[in-house]
């Protein structure tokens, strides 16, 4: 038997499946998608198996020298999707695959196997290796291949489980834990424990008030009935409770009690969007609905009623929410209906928390995820249903390789499964508008709020105005006097500062000179937090400087208006408001994004302020007002979506205002006051913007009237960047036909990063059924200068970023 082995070399001339011979052992144990270590050259390095064969052409094959899981780590159908994967992003397949597997599982944990029966229900080989115990390590297990089929079928009928423990750090967490043996009777506990032992008596009384037969922490009961270890000892020895470690996972959400909530009686508009889902769903109809909603419309309760009709028909649904979206609100209302059958998966859990989450997903005792991107991997095999919140986030595309859109995966998988695929957004893509347009994706409306509440009324200021008024205060008048008002009525403001375009950076007054990294051709940010100068791209920080190094001026300011000196501006002006700010700064610490919220819904502060973070999601009653600080910023972004992804987020940003009950208002201070996006934006309708965007977009050539592909090349040697980039153009406009453009190359708007020069290529198109085809080329025959040289050549099919 052999093994066609994916190797995790990420290079192209070994992106293809090696054989090994399968050693006598593990022939009836190996299966598709474990991991195995092979000899590769002078090492040994880990690979995927891929396809088993019984034949092999390779003359001199080497045999695997370890089989490194007990179960699969990719399912059948993720393996299927790597591969898709790889030819769609043009990517290399352990790439592919090392972007599904998460990093917890990559960092080598330790295998062992666990029973679930009782010792004597298993085989009697087993039941020699339990011996005494629970779990084994997988490492420690007899190997032959008698043993191992045993254990194949008995995993197979669920006596034994495989689960990954992981090292050092990360360890899976046990504490001590009792429990009561049962429910005692008043006589049982005075016939067996004398009146003066009240310390016995308490602990055996709160534990029947409190957890009956649940295992407790040891920790908690000493606590709470102020006794101590010895009284446990005694109640284990009369036979009251039980002692053992337990297992608890790290739940980053074990401290919160969510409100237990149950389906609202929904209005007509999401009744009719509902049925034609849940419609979709028993029928098993791989469908793509976009659901337009505005904001407040209710969407979520759409959702959430669409995954009780999945979970009723014993199926499994994923929900993907953008990364800053996935705010304590958003998970409370997911944990609140759905209880412990939820895992939540996004990055600013631990890499332990991460892990135990993905356990709950692989051991199947959870039904629904919410995570972000990356989530849309969830190794689930029964999908019933995948929903995409805010489906217009740039956020979903992974600007790194493999560059997928959570988007396409959702859908392969939804065909895979058969199941409907959800797209909701009160400002849907453009991409995703014109495919419901031509009929490829369902549209499905929800054209008001909830209890026919209004959107809130915009008013738009010319900051050039203000100006001239001798305004230089962050606040136009209007928003100022708004402001106050809330005050004295004790609502709530929200004020919104985009920070892209706005990071605080050092300028000398004297000179004009700038803080920029010596690695990459862009500006320093300035952060508060440690007074350092960080850059963005390849992280490289160095102290704030306070004379010029050019010109040695003392002169040196901060310039662009962050948040902080927004905040100092407020406390000057509104003394008597109470602001909680909101950036990268303050939400830094693990938690603290969460506190600050919460801290605001419960109405310690009058005015939030932040920046992207809080301009999505947010669902709080008293917020009145909504200012937008400088609606400009995202505007003049030199990217033919900077007016779409202004829209999106002036929407988004209106949004949070008058939710509930009150009516909202919204300021937008803005320099370009008659911008179209910004117009339409203040009559909050999609339809108009999206038809003009339209419009332009067909006239200058841009998706989704064209597809685009960009090509990126970096070198150290900047000659050599330039000369590449040429001859790829070249080849392009050889080789792609001849309605399509090759623009470039050119500079990129980043020109240098990490110490590599960069340049780039842009290719439009509407039909080049060759072009995956000509990319593999174009790697293919740098592939010596990619492998040797620090040549990078990177393709981005339908970016979001143009840097
Ligand atoms: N059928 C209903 N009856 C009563 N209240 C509802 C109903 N549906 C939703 N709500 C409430 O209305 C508010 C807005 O709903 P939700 O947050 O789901 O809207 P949304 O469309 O997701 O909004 P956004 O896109 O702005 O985040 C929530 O507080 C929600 O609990
Ligand atoms: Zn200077
Ligand atoms: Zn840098």
């Amino acid at each position: 038997m052999y093994a066609k082995v994916i190797v995790d070399i990420p290079a192209l001339s070994l992106d293809k499946a090696f054989d090994y011979k399968v050693p006598e052992n593990y022939q009836l144990f190996i299966q598709v998608g474990m991991r195995v270590l092979v000899p590769f050259g002078k090492r040994k390095i880990q690979g995927i198996v891929w396809q088993l064969t019984n034949e092999t052409d390779v003359e001199q094959v080497k045999t695997i020298a370890e089989l490194l899981d007990p179960y699969p780590v990719l399912t059948n159908e993720l393996l299927r999707l790597g591969e898709w994967l790889a030819k769609e992003t043009t990517c290399f397949l352990s790439s592919a695959y090392g972007a599904m597997i998460p990093s917890a599982i990559r960092a080598k944990p330790k295998k062992m196997i666990q029973r679930q029966v009782k010792k004597e229900q298993l085989p009697p080989v087993l039941q020699a290796v339990f011996a005494n115990k629970q779990s084994v390590l997988w490492k420690e297990l007899p190997k032959e291949a008698a043993f191992l089929s045993t254990l194949k079928q008995e995993i197979e009928r669920g006596h034994v489980v495989v689960d990954y423990v992981l090292k050092n750090k990360i360890e899976k967490k046990t504490i001590l834990c009792v429990r009561l043996v049962k429910t005692y009777t008043d006589e049982e506990i005075a016939k067996s424990i004398h009146p003066s032992a009240k310390k016995q008596r308490k602990m055996l009384e709160w534990l029947q008030e409190r957890s009956a037969e649940d295992w407790v922490p040891v920790k908690d009961v000493l606590a709470q009935t102020n006794t101590s270890m010895s009284v446990v000892h005694t109640l284990v020895e009369k036979g009251f409770l039980q002692k053992e470690k337990r297992e608890i996972y790290r739940d980053p959400y074990e401290h919160r009690n969510f409100e237990v909530t149950t389906a609202l009686s929904l209005t007509s508009d999401q009744a009719r969007v509902l049925t034609d889902i849940e419609k979709a769903i028993t029928e098993e109809k791989a469908r793509t609905y976009l659901l337009r909603g505005v904001t407040g419309s209710g969407k979520t309760e759409v959702y959430l009623q669409a995954i009780e009709h999945v979970l009723q028909k014993g199926k499994e649904a994923i929900v993907l929410v953008p990364e800053i979206s996935l705010t304590p609100q958003m998970v409370e209302r997911f944990k609140g209906r759905f209880g412990s059958l939820v895992a939540v998966l996004h990055s600013a859990l631990s890499q332990g928390e991460k892990y135990d989450e993905w356990r709950k997903i692989l051991k199947k005792e959870v039904k629904v995820v919410v995570g972000a991107r990356s989530a849309v991997f969830a190794p689930f095999e029964n999908i019933g249903l995948i929903v995409i919140d805010e489906e217009h986030e740039s956020s979903y595309k992974q600007e790194d390789h493999p560059r997928y859109h959570a988007r396409d995966v959702a859908i392969w998988r939804g065909k895979y499964h058969r199941a409907p695929v959800l797209l909701g957004s009160a400002t849907p893509s453009l991409e995703s508008y014109a495919r419901a347009m031509r009929n490829v994706y369902q549209l499905l409306e929800l054209p008001s709020r909830v209890n026919r509440l209004p959107l809130p009324h915009v008013d738009i200021i010319d900051m050039r105005q203000e100006l001239k008024k001798g305004n230089r205060t962050p606040f136009s008048e209007t928003l100022f006097q708004k402001m106050k008002e809330r005050l004295e009525k004790k609502e709530q403001t929200v004020l919104f500062l985009n920070r892209r375009g706005f990071s605080t950076f050092v300028m000398c007054r004297t000179c004009g000179y700038t803080a920029e990294c010596p690695h990459c051709e862009i500006t320093l940010t300035y952060h508060h937090t440690g007074r350092l100068l960080k850059c963005h791209y390849c992280g490289h920080e160095e102290p704030l400087i306070t004379t010029c190094p050019a010109c040695s001026s003392e002169q040196i300011r901060f310039f662009g208006t962050g948040t902080q000196k927004v905040e100092a501006e407020l406390t000057k002006l509104l003394p008597e408001a109470k602001v909680i700010r909101m950036d990268v700064d303050t939400t830094s610490k693990k938690g603290s994004h969460e506190k600050l919220l919460q801290a605001f819904g419960k109405k310690e502060a009058d005015i939030l302020l932040g920046t992207q973070m809080i301009a999505k999601g947010l669902d709080f009653p008293d917020i009145t007002l909504v200012g937008v600080l400088a609606a400009d910023t995202l505007l003049h972004l030199p990217d033919f979506r900077a007016a779409e992804r202004t829209f999106q987020l002036l929407t988004q940003v209106s949004g949070r205002a008058g939710r509930e009950k009150r009516p909202g208002e919204v300021v937008i201070q803005t320099y370009s006051p008659d911008h179209y996006s910004i117009q339409h934006a203040k009559s909050h309708d999609y339809i108009q913007f999206a038809q003009r965007e339209m419009y332009q977009r067909k006239e200058t050539g841009y998706p989704p009237y064209y597809y685009m592909t960009l090509i990126t090349v970096a070198h150290e040697d900047v000659m050599k960047t330039m000369k590449t980039a040429e001859n790829i153009a070249k080849f392009l406009r050889h080789q792609l036909s001849s309605e399509t453009k090759v623009l470039g190359p050119t500079v990129s708007p980043i020109a240098r990063i990490k110490d590599r020069y960069r340049y780039q290529c842009m290719i439009k198109y509407r039909n080049e059924p060759s072009l995956k085809q000509t990319l593999g080329k174009i790697l293919q025959h740098y592939q010596q200068e990619i492998e040797r040289e620090h040549l990078l050549i990177s393709i981005d099919n339908n970016p979001q970023m143009f840097m």
